[in-house]
């Protein structure tokens, strides 16, 4: 996403005329890969097999079972919670709490899916509804980030995101005014990029093991993986829940069209490229190359999970004894910087392990085609443009402490090479 700036002296800046064409880009972009994945060519960069009228993207049932969905994910979040979590202080010093209850609703719907296949519910239906699904899913992303800018507009300057007051109504319609939109304790931003998007894109992936089976007996090995990579993957950020208090999007973004796009739309519809892509193009995979891909993914994993555990632990508490060993920089506003450990190999590990479980949920799709690896090509994208934004802003915060950093660690994402 980009750095937010006002409108230039001549109507709209170079900035948010980029952003306006992203707006129609990025649908555009997750129709195109929905309709490539099942057409036999399956090429990434190719003309789509055809373009789809309205009657292919518009079902009145798709609707219905989007808004049940959401309806179902928003009950979930209002059960009682095992733990209620504080935010990070925000401008006016108070904090916002959340209840950490991500885990619990992943289990309570695999509960629910499994009492409704057993009951004969047609799961595998869900593969060929995909289209109209992400189509309704775009309009409600769209119709929710313009009532979530109508809101903004009541919201006190104290409560809007850094630079979500750009005076530019498409910027910050796209970015996103308001940094954490509530009705009463109901955070709009904190469900949406946990629940509904999350945990349907493992939905989607079991849909199409499912269907898979139906077609051809039994699910392939290569969706095995894909479905048990990405189900471990969700499965881990529900259980961390409370470590995306954190991050960026919470702490920094305003929560606009882009990110209620890229959670309730991209993310289901586009991160289950592989299990499409494998459902239509079956690959051969033999046990020792599925071995090799375990481990790449298991790499990957240890490097993410160790990264993100070992900076939460020390922002919560630095004298915790699993970090209170390791090497810091003072910075003069009171907080420390790790320069060992995890964070002293590069400056962003846990993009590392990212990027590594990324190659590992490609690998199963072979390499006859490019289109499962748009994942890894588009994420390496968004985590090269994120730790450019992250790095600004550090260097604001930090200032002589994060140059010391940068020069103490001179890599950003993969060591010796970038
Ligand atoms: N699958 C997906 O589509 C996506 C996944 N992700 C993943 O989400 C996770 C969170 O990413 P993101 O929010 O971008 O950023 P990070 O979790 O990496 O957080 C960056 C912040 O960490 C703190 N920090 C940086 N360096 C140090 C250090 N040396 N010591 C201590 N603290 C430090 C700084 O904040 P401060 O000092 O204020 O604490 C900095 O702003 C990542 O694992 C990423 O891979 C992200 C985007 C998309
Ligand atoms: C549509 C645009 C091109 C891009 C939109 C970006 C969003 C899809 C991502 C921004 C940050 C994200 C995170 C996760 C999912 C993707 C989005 C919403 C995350 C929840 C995935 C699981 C991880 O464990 C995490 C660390 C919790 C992630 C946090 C950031």
């Amino acid at each position: 996403m980009a750095q937010r700036r006002g409108p230039g002296p001549r109507g709209l800046s170079r900035e948010t005329r980029g952003a306006a064409a992203l707006m129609l880009l990025l649908p555009a972009t997750m129709v195109h890969l929905l309709l490539v994945a099942r057409s036999g060519p399956a090429r990434l960069l190719g003309p789509p097999p055809y373009l789809p009228g309205l009657e292919a993207l518009w079902s009145p049932r798709a609707l219905l079972l989007w808004l049940t969905w959401l309806g179902l994910q928003a009950a979930l979040y209002l059960l009682p919670a095992r733990k209620v979590a504080e935010g990070q202080e925000l401008k006016d010093k108070s904090t916002l709490r959340y209840p950490i209850n991500g885990f619990q609703a992943l289990v309570l719907t695999a509960l629910l899916v499994t009492l409704g296949v057993l009951a004969g519910l047609p799961l595998e239906e869900l593969a060929e509804m995909l289209l109209p699904l992400a189509f309704v899913a775009t309009l409600t992303a769209f119709i929710f980030s313009l009532l979530l800018y109508l809101k903004a507009l009541l919201a006190p300057t104290s409560a809007l995101a850094p630079g979500g007051n750009s005076g530019n109504p498409i910027y910050d319609f796209i970015l996103g005014r308001e940094l954490n939109p509530r009705i009463g304790s109901f955070d709009f931003k904190y469900f949406c990029e946990l629940r509904p998007g999350l945990i349907g894109w493992v939905l989607i992936n079991l849909a199409l093991l499912m269907k898979e089976a139906e077609l051809r007996g039994s699910p392939s090995l290569a969706m095995w993986l894909v479905n048990g990579f990405q189900l471990l993957y969700v499965g881990d950020a529900l259980w961390q829940e409370e470590a995306i208090l954190t991050t960026m999007d919470i702490t920094h973004d305003g929560f606009g069209f882009m990110l209620a796009f890229g959670d309730l739309a991209w993310v289901p519809f586009t991160y289950s490229l592989q299990a499409q892509f494998l459902l239509y193009h079956p690959q051969p995979l033999g046990w020792p190359m599925a071995s090799v891909i375990c481990l790449i993914n298991a790499v990957g994993f240890y490097i993410f999970r160790g990264a993100n555990t070992q900076k939460n632990t020390f922002r919560k508490n630095p004298s915790d004894p699993r970090v209170a060993d390791l090497e810091t920089i003072p910075t003069a506003t009171g907080r420390q910087l790790l320069v060992s450990g995890w964070w002293g190999m590069v400056r962003h590990p846990n993009y590392l392990g990212d990027l590594i479980m990324a190659l590992a949920w490609s690998l199963p799709c072979g390499t006859s085609h490019l289109l499962p690896y748009f994942y890894l090509l588009y994420f390496t994208a968004l985590l090269v443009h994120r730790e450019d934004r992250d790095e600004r802003q550090c260097l604001q915060k930090y200032g002589l402490a994060w140059r010391d950093y940068c020069r103490r660690v001179p890599y950003r994402i993969v060591p010796y090479i970038y």
